[in-house]
């Protein structure tokens, strides 16, 4: 008798939520764990971030891949003429995918939190170490592996322009594991807020297994983006299409990671 209980190995409900995940996924009780509370009376402005701002380079028009992992949204970038550089960076990195995080009300959502406060939604645009590592695979075993650029998000009342672009690809992929391929010109420097500060600090993929391969660099001014575009967000399914529910159910309202101990790391800002 073999019962399908189509339980997900992990996820954001009470049973298989970040609580749980250590059991199966042992990196993610480690010392160097995401997100963290960006606590601000800790940050250290020492002259290693001096006039290092951090830089990128994204092209105008390419073709993306918009994925439903299960989890959220993922669009994953062919990142060929992608960099990104400075700040606490020692080499170039490449864009992989960049992919979000929010929460079932707008008090919730964002991962990292600063002195307490949670934004509406996370962005994260994930890049690798493509100068000492052949890939993004190889990357993410690396503690110098990943570099996630991290960008706050917080209701305001006009849409985000450049986020409608793959908000209207959104209904295409309601169910987990439905893809949408799209070519369109995305300008990415508005996804990214106007002021470069930053804080800084070595941490982990915020998703299992983990792995504490990640330089962690939070952008200090939120974006704006609004209630409707954040609705399209909750309206995801964290189940495939064939799985039969209820429509109210298995809507992806959720998806962060709740903040882990910052322990003895240092955490380092660039900008007041
Ligand atoms: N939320 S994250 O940016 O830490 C992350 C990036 C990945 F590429 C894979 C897993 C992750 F959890
Ligand atoms: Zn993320």
């Amino acid at each position: 008798l073999e019962i399908n209980t189509m339980s997900l190995d992990w996820g954001y409900t009470d049973d298989n939520g970040p609580s749980t995940w250590a059991e199966k996924y042992p990196l993610a009780a480690g010392a160097r764990q995401s997100p963290v509370d960006i606590d601000t009376s800790k940050a250290t402005s020492d002259n290693s971030l001096v006039d290092r701002e951090i830089d990128w380079s994204y092209p105008s028009n390419c073709s993306y891949r918009i994925v439903n992992t299960g989890y959220g949204w993922r669009v994953d970038t062919y990142g060929d003429d992608t960099a990104l550089s400075g700040g606490p960076l020692s080499e170039v990195y490449k864009l992989e995918q960049f992919h979000c995080h929010w929460g079932a009300t707008n008090d919730e959502g964002s991962e990292h939190t600063v002195d307490g406060k949670s934004y509406a939604a996370e962005l994260h645009l994930v890049h690798w170490n493509s100068e000492k590592y052949s890939s993004f695979k190889e990357a993410a075993s690396q503690p110098d592996g990943l570099a996630v650029l991290g960008v706050f998000m917080e209701i305001g009342n006009a849409d985000n322009a450049e986020l409608e672009k793959i908000i209207s690809l959104i209904p295409k992929i309601i169910h987990k594991g439905q893809d949408s391929q799209a070519s369109f010109d995305l300008d990415f420097g508005s996804l990214l807020p106007e002021s470069k500060h930053y804080w800084t600090y070595l941490g982990s993929l915020t998703t299992p297994p983990c792995n504490e391969c990640v330089i962690w660099t939070v952008f200090k001014e939120p974006i704006t983006i609004s209630e409707r575009q954040l609705e399209v967000f909750r309206s995801l399914k964290s189940v495939g299409e064939e799985d039969a529910i209820e429509p109210e159910e298995g809507k992806l309202v959720k998806n962060y990671r709740p903040p882990l101990p910052l322990g003895n790391r240092v955490l380092r800002e660039c900008g007041p």
